[in-house]
């Protein structure tokens, strides 16, 4: 398969979450040529935000973030050369839940009580529209847990499947997704890259043992070098600038909570759905499009 002909699809819960996890395998595969799309299922609305500057645009005053993160993620994508963001029913269609266990779980419009049709036929409507080689979601825990993260999960992982069917005849020609990935964080990788980060930016902090969300090593399928796009990844990183900050030198980045976590020159997966393409002497994909003839 040429580089040209390869399609990635990459479906994220908030602006932010494409770069965090995923950002460096979007530089990489524009980069090579493949034509890549990420989907991004609510605007961000209840995020906190870094720094004074627009800190009345959250949801309890000018309630305007979901609206300026919509530039946020514009400004990352186009640092990762992807051309515009594309939001899954159309801007504003899903609002962000809120972190477990916070009140605006209860707005009907939010992502997490959206009607269950019609978010995975939308999602299917996209696989069938894109037919993708390749598509990235999170793995059944979110990630770290976050309410929208597991519906995505469930939502992508159901809109895969009922793609290559007849099901939801609405939504376009069946197409059978050849690879499902889940992105993950692998243990060892946080574990080094925790060490390896030397004094921390005044007012951080590390993470206490087991704060960061990692799978086992041996539960990683993939891992795909992003060293030489991490320039690209950090610049996207700083242009989700209300929810992410980088630490000078570039090594590590937080969140609005201020915890280290390590910019780490691989990106880990899991593989799904599909087959295991040619392995390295460790047993692992080094190419989320391995083995696609
Ligand atoms: C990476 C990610 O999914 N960010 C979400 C998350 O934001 C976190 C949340 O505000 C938490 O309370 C903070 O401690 C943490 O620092 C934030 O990253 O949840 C937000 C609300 O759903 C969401 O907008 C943001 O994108
Ligand atoms: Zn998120």
């Amino acid at each position: 398969m040429t580089a040209a002909a390869r399609r990635l699809l990459l479906v994220h819960a908030h602006p932010d979450d494409e770069t965090l996890t995923t950002g460096g395998v979007i530089a990489r595969y524009v980069a090579e040529g493949a034509e890549v799309t990420v989907v991004t299922c609510t605007l961000g609305e209840e995020g906190e935000v870094i720094g004074d500057d627009w800190a009345q645009l959250v949801a309890g005053r000018a309630d305007q973030l979901g609206g300026y993160r919509i530039l946020e993620l514009t400004r990352a994508l186009a640092a990762l050369g992807v051309a515009a963001p594309r939001f899954l029913g159309g801007a504003g269609r899903w609002r962000d839940s809120g972190m477990a266990g916070t009140p605006s779980a209860e707005n009907p419009r939010a992502w997490v009580n959206a009607n269950l049709d019609e978010a995975v036929s939308a999602l299917v409507a996209v696989v069938r529209e894109l037919r993708p080689h390749v598509v990235v979601t999170y793995d059944p825990v979110g990630g770290y847990g976050h309410p929208d993260h597991i519906a995505v999960h469930e939502r992508v992982t159901a809109a895969v499947e009922a793609a290559a069917t007849d099901a939801y005849p609405d939504a376009g020609e069946p197409w059978a997704t050849p690879k499902l990935y889940w992105t993950v964080t692998e243990q060892s990788a946080l574990r080094d890259g925790l060490a390896a980060l030397g004094d921390l930016p005044a007012g951080w902090a590390a993470p206490g043992a087991g704060e960061l969300p990692s799978v086992p090593d041996e539960q990683v399928t993939t891992a795909v070098d992003v060293s030489g796009v991490l320039d690209a990844k950090r610049t996207a990183m700083a242009a989700h600038a209300t929810q992410v900050v980088v630490a000078p030198g570039g090594a590590a980045f937080a969140l609005s909570n201020l915890i280290a976590q390590p910019v780490l020159a691989e990106e880990h997966f899991v593989l799904v759905r599909g087959t295991l393409g040619n392995v390295d002497v460790s047993g692992r994909e080094r190419d989320l499009f391995a083995g696609l003839t």
